[in-house]
């Protein structure tokens, strides 16, 4: 199934390979030629002495020219086929990319990095050896293979007939063979994968496992799966290795004594032995046992490769797609009104995080979202952001349900910041910017003095061309987060999604970000999760999150006034304050060991 698809691949490059085909053909001709010439040469002109000029001329110009043909046509089908195989495996590489780019966020929940990224990477370049194999090796030594049959047909009909039981002795050979290792190589590919996911996590997460010294930990669990890796490897070698050569070594041998012993019988029986014939037959035999050996071993090859492709189908066949705009009218987001009504979600079918969900933002107001950690903040923030398809209830922007919207239309007017921003390898201003061209190198440094990170940027020893690494690790959580606020204003979007970050930067940069939510928020429909309620004072609705449901509503007075949840996470709050100012370590330790913590779970 896999390998029918696979080459269903090869349907674009159909032209080329045809001539590499008829090449391969043609090579192989003349491979399986040389033997008969020479063989010709010996029973018909080297024995009876017939070695007159022309005779020899002719001997020798066939001779000659198949030696000069055989290879160039060879060096020609083995570079068609591996360009052909690079192509194929470009295209699935970009396929595989764009589908996982349109995947939804409950897929990525649920596979872990380090194994797409493998299948991205190893299981391709694995299928690229399908195609060298298969269409460079098996398709020439099978080629091969029924040449030299043909060959020894024309030389001795009925010894070639009697050759032909080895065809099925190789078949059962590499059956055996395939069904031996098929078992292991899914062995082998399954354990590479986990040994980047488990990779993958350990780089990302390199300062916690440092910090919480995990080192040892991860190396054993790494070594365990890398261990296992290897006796998988091994066990295939030892497969291979008993299989292979011996095996082939000993029909080889076998059939030599066979063909000694039947030209044996004909002289007894008073038949002349043809030497050229003898020689002709041996040294066809000897050139079908090297392809049986190369096919034996480019199995192994073609067995990942399938495994591979198998993991690269299931992965262009998932169908669990980033929700997609629904219905034909391409509606506009002109006032930024926002309407929860009755939402309830789960991420998994079973355990609603959300319960019954309502709520209104007019256009230009503030709505916070507060409540413990797991209390359903950002899954409401998933949902407004369209990563997560809305099943019961509706959400409403403009009175116009969510999914009748482009995602044109939705990115380009709701400026998403989260708690950790994530910065891309390039420079200050392409993360800005973020390669939409409508945004021009004014509008950039305008964008960053609104958020005043005009300031730190222009510090920056190359400014706005000052590079950024991988996810920006060589700014500071603040930098980032301004960064990420001046690459939100740059597209001046209708509505703002806020997850207040909660890491702590220095007085200045906080006030820098203080001061740069403020102003953003002024004219825009802001969500915000908050996580200082100090932040959120002014807000027009604060809705209070308990296990998924809004437990109490109203603007910051109101729920004072009420003496409920919110009430005791303020006094909470401003208690740690007032406690910080104090004596900051035990203050500290105090809240995070508290049974009423807003870091654990009970309030
Ligand atoms: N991607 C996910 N897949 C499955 N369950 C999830 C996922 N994200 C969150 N949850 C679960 O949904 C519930 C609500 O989580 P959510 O992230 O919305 O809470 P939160 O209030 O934003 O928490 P925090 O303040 O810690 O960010 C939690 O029980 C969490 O375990």
């Amino acid at each position: 199934m896999a390998f029918r698809r696979l080459m269903g691949y090869l349907k674009p490059y159909q032209g080329k390979f045809w001539i590499a085909f008829v090449a391969l053909l043609i090579a192989t001709g003349t491979d399986v030629m040389i033997p008969v010439i020479v063989s010709k040469f010996i029973d018909n002109a080297l024995i009876p002495r017939q070695l007159d000029p022309a005779t020899l001329w002719f001997y020798g110009g066939i001779f000659l020219l198949l030696q000069v043909i055989s290879p160039s046509l060879h060096y020609y089908q083995l570079i068609s086929f591996q360009v052909i195989a690079q192509w194929v495996i470009r295209q699935l590489r970009m396929d595989v990319f764009s589908k996982v780019q349109h995947l939804g966020l409950s897929f990525f929940d649920r596979t872990p990095t380090g194994s797409l990224v493998s299948r991205i990477t190893n299981d391709t370049e694995a299928i690229k050896e399908l195609y060298i194999s298969v269409l460079s090796s098996f398709l020439q030594n099978i080629i091969l293979i029924i040449g030299v049959f043909i060959a020894m047909f024309a030389l001795d009909v009925t010894l070639a007939a009697y050759c032909l039981i080895l065809l099925p002795v190789f078949y059962m050979l590499m059956q055996t063979y395939r069904r031996l290792s098929s078992k292991v190589y899914h062995v082998v590919r399954s354990k590479l994968s986990q040994m980047n996911a488990k990779l993958n996590e350990s780089i990302q997460g390199m300062n916690i496992i440092q910090a919480l010294r995990q080192e040892s930990r991860l190396r054993t669990e790494f070594g365990k799966l890398n261990q296992e890796h290897y006796v998988a490897v091994v066990k295939n070698l030892k497969i291979f290795g008993l299989l292979l050569r011996p095996a082939t070594y000993l029909i080889s041998l076998t059939t030599i004594v066979l063909v000694f012993n039947y030209f044996g019988i004909q002289s007894i029986a008073g038949g002349a032995v043809r030497i050229g014939v003898l020689y002709g037959i041996l040294n066809l035999l000897d050139r079908i046992f090297e392809p049986v050996n190369q096919m034996m071993m480019r199995l192994s090859q073609m067995q990942q490769a399938v495994v591979s492709a198998e993991r690269v189908f299931e992965l262009l066949d998932q169908t669990e797609y980033a929700p997609q705009k629904e219905g034909d009218g391409n509606p506009v987001i002109r006032h930024g009104r926002i309407e929860f009504e009755n939402v309830s979600f789960s991420y998994d079918g079973k355990n609603d995080v959300l319960k019954n969900i309502s709520f209104v933002a007019e256009p230009g107001q503030t709505v916070a979202l507060v409540g413990h950690t797991g209390s359903g903040k950002s899954s409401i923030i998933n949902l407004l952001m369209r990563f997560y398809p809305v099943k019961r209830g509706t959400i409403k922007i403009d009175g116009v349900p969510l999914q009748c919207y482009s995602d044109e239309e939705l990115r380009s007017k709701m400026g998403l910041v989260l708690q950790d921003p994530f910065l891309f390898v390039g420079d200050v201003r392409s993360n800005i910017r973020l390669h939409n061209h409508d945004i021009s190198d004014k509008k950039i440094k305008e964008a960053a003095r609104f958020v005043q990170a005009d300031t730190f940027i222009e510090k920056l020893p190359q400014g706005y061309d000052e590079p950024v690494g991988e996810r920006g690790a060589t700014f500071s959580s603040g930098q980032r987060q301004l960064l990420a606020f001046a690459r939100t204003m740059a597209i001046d979007p209708k509505i703002l999604v806020l997850d207040e970050a909660t890491a702590s930067v220095d007085t200045e940069t906080e006030e820098a970000i203080q001061t740069a939510l403020e102003k953003m928020r002024k004219g825009r429909t802001t969500i915000a999760i908050a996580h200082r309620l100090s932040t959120i004072q002014d807000a027009d609705l604060i809705l209070v999150l308990h296990r998924g449901e809004i437990v109490e509503r109203g603007n910051h007075q109101e729920l004072l006034a009420k003496k409920g949840l919110y009430y005791k996470m303020y006094l909470l709050q401003s208690g740690a304050v007032l406690l910080e100012t104090n004596e900051q370590t035990t203050a500290r330790s105090l809240i995070l060991n508290s049974p009423n913590s807003i870091f654990g779970r009970k309030l």
